[in-house]
């Protein structure tokens, strides 16, 4: 699912482990210059109820990554989600996509 306004996206990754939170939104050493914001994780979408892949935090060459992992068996055609972990907006409203 694509959004429909580029202001409604952003890339801020809750992690509760640790209670860190990692903002993708920022260029990164890992990927160059320009390819960072077309990385497949920027494009999942969210499902609380849903979710076949879940965000884990490790350390990859001493730096730390997201990596998500699948829950279970995942058909080729079908969409990868990830519950967001998150309940409201940035502003605490309420978003009627993030209670799927
Ligand atoms: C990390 S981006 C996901 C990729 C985004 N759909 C895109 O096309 O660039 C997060 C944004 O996607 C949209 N989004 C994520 N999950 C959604 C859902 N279940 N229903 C509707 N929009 C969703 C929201 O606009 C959210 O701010």
């Amino acid at each position: 699912m694509k959004s429909k306004d580029p202001k409604d996206t952003n890339y801020m990754f809750f992690m509760k482990e640790g209670k860190f939170c990692i903002d993708a939104s920022k260029e990164c050493s890992c990927h160059s210059r320009g390819v960072f914001m077309t990385t497949l994780g920027r494009g999942l979408n969210h499902s609380r109820k849903n979710f076949n892949v879940k965000a884990k935090k490790k350390t990859l060459d001493r730096n730390t990554v997201i990596l998500l992992e699948a829950t279970r068996c995942i058909n080729k055609d079908e969409e990868l989600l990830f519950d967001y972990g998150v309940k409201t907006g940035e502003d605490g409203k309420q978003i009627d996509w993030l209670k799927q």
